[in-house]
């Protein structure tokens, strides 16, 4: 079946903008040829989401394309980790068959850190073994992220395995490297880790960059990192992490205006989610050129990135922000990814001290990013328990196994808002395990209660509740992006209801518990500090 698209093409090669003629057949462009032509918009190559976690959505990998392919997305490489941490290589191969009812092109990484640490515990664990299996099929195009950097650094046997099946399979390494510099970062280089997404600052970004990393510049939802980047300059734009409120908005094509917003040249912007990330993945897609398949995306100009058309393979999937494609096959919810609670009782999210008043390490979070840092108060202690303060927003948090060993880490956190009530979410990355920050420990039991039913996301205020429910392994649901977009949308308002000032505040929680971004997290084995690689005592005097 051959087929003809006229229209002015943006080479990703040359960055010039000129008329031509595209000859596709059987879904790969066998002809480009200048003609001369007077068309409206732009043909760019497909979008690349180079780095993200599906889970992130709320949707199933189906549920995503639906919402993502009006936006021009037509390939992303996802790190499947978070299903993985909640039930291994049934999660992994779950992703893979429902990724395949659409048309979307996805690219999976195999998860290299499950779990993320030893400090945690996760619901599956996948070895060097596993992951020399997962690099041998087509639908896994590199090793995922090597979060675990201090055990990169250090030459811990299993991670130079996991490294070494990378390379045996001709596969890139993807990293993950917050804050790291200096002699640590050059180790972790010299390993062969050849990209890092978690860059926050500029300078951060280009000494990378001068050892030969390829930087993703991030502009998700939980983390927003293009504006203070722009200016170093990247091989990828990605999203990393995206909520349904904000996929409704867009998805690469609301990150292409901003990074054109932020003073990133146009060619450059769309070569970094098209040409750039198909080579370094060896994908045949990313730029409009012969033996590349015809993925293509028709804008209206390179300030706005109105998408008007998308192709996968040749065919008209998406029309004026309208899927024309039909889901095929059925919806499955896996078995698996049960919610087990051990020994839990309202004493266990207690924190028992001597005395009146106690100076406690507190977990403070940030608007629109996901590291933390340390903070000290006094708090004041009534019958042996460390009281909250509500109203100095120091909250409690706690984060409880739900895989049946029974664990409960307890700590105190700053910067959520709350004033009387308690949220609870099972995703808590990336061990999701159940995650509660609340102004009381009644409130943050009755948002256990209700949440080990059916997974999910719920608020719990002094007369009512809201549970968004995830019925796929507690952290995805099969629902369109409009109806998670408006139950999200309706959660975050009653959440600010409660006093809470943060714009994502279940994804600010949910990343409380992940133990390799810096600087204090909480595990369901205890407090962590990053970078001392350590539990610490909440509790300083
Ligand atoms: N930025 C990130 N790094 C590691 N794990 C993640 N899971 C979701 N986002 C992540
Ligand atoms: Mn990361």
């Amino acid at each position: 079946m051959i087929k003809l698209l006229k229209g002015n093409i943006l080479n990703v090669f040359t960055g010039d903008i000129y008329p031509a003629e595209i000859i596709i057949e059987d879904g790969i462009i066998k002809i480009v040829r200048k003609i001369k032509g007077d068309f409206d918009g732009i043909l760019l190559p497909g979008f690349i989401d180079s780095h993200t976690h599906i889970e992130s959505s709320l949707m199933t990998p189906s549920s995503f394309a639906e919402a993502t392919i009006p936006h021009g997305t037509t390939a992303v490489i996802s790190d499947p980790h978070e299903i993985a941490n909640v039930m291994g290589l049934e999660g992994i191969e779950f992703m893979i068959e429902d990724s395949k009812r659409v048309p979307l092109k996805f690219f999976f990484t195999a998860p290299s850190c499950v779990p993320a640490t030893e400090f945690e515990t996760a619901g599956a664990r996948i070895g060097a073994n596993k992951i020399k299996n997962l690099l041998e099929r087509d639908e896994i195009v590199a090793l995922g992220e090597m979060m675990d950097f201090p055990s990169v650094i250090a030459e811990n046997p299993e991670a130079i395995r996991k490294i070494k099946a990378a390379k045996k399979a001709c596969k890139p390494i993807d990293g993950h490297a917050p804050l790291l510099s200096g002699d640590d970062l050059c180790k972790y280089v010299e390993k062969g880790i050849s990209t890092d997404h978690e860059s926050v600052y500029a300078e951060e970004a280009l000494e990378k960059k001068e050892l030969g990393m390829k930087i993703m510049i991030r502009e998700g939802s939980s983390a927003k990192n293009l504006q203070e980047l722009a200016s170093i300059g990247g091989d990828f734009l990605v999203s990393d992490d995206m909520e349904p409120g904000d996929l409704i908005e867009g998805h690469m094509d609301a990150i292409l205006r901003k990074a054109i917003e932020y003073g990133i040249d146009e060619a450059e912007a769309v070569r970094m989610v098209t040409i750039n990330p198909a080579e370094h993945y060896s994908l045949d897609c990313g730029a409009i050129a012969p033996g590349r398949s015809a993925d293509i995306v028709l804008v209206d100009n390179l300030k706005n990135f109105t998408v008007k058309k998308v192709f996968i393979n040749g065919e008209l999937v998406a029309k004026d922000g309208e899927k024309l494609f039909k889901t095929m096959g059925e919806k499955r919810t896996p078995p698996q990814g049960k919610i087990r609670i051990k020994g839990l009782k309202s004493s266990r999210l207690e924190i028992q001290a001597p005395g009146d008043r106690a100076r406690v390490r507190v977990i403070k979070v940030f608007e629109g990013q996901i590291i933390t840092s340390e903070s000290v108060h006094e708090l004041p202690i009534i019958d042996g328990i460390i009281q909250p303060l509500p109203e100095d927003d120091i909250l409690k948090a706690s984060v409880i196994d739900r895989y049946g060993h029974g664990n409960i880490g307890n700590g105190f956190v700053k910067g959520f808002g709350i004033k009387e009530g308690a949220l609870a979410s099972t995703i808590a990355h990336d061990s999701h395990n159940l995650i509660v920050v609340g102004t009381s420990t009644n409130y943050m039991m009755e948002a256990v209660e209700i949440l080990r039913t059916g997974g999910g996301l719920i608020a719990v205020a002094p007369d009512e509740y809201m549970h968004l429910k995830l019925p796929v392994a507690g952290l995805m649901s099969h629902e369109r992006v409009n109806i998670l977009a408006c139950k999200a949308r309706q959660l975050n308002d009653f959440v600010a209801d409660m006093g809470s000032s943060l714009s994502n505040p279940f994804m600010t929680m949910s990343f409380l518990s992940l133990l390799v971004i810096p600087q204090l997290r909480l595990s369901d084995k205890g407090l962590f500090n990053v970078e001392e690689r350590r539990f610490v005592d909440p509790i300083l005097s």
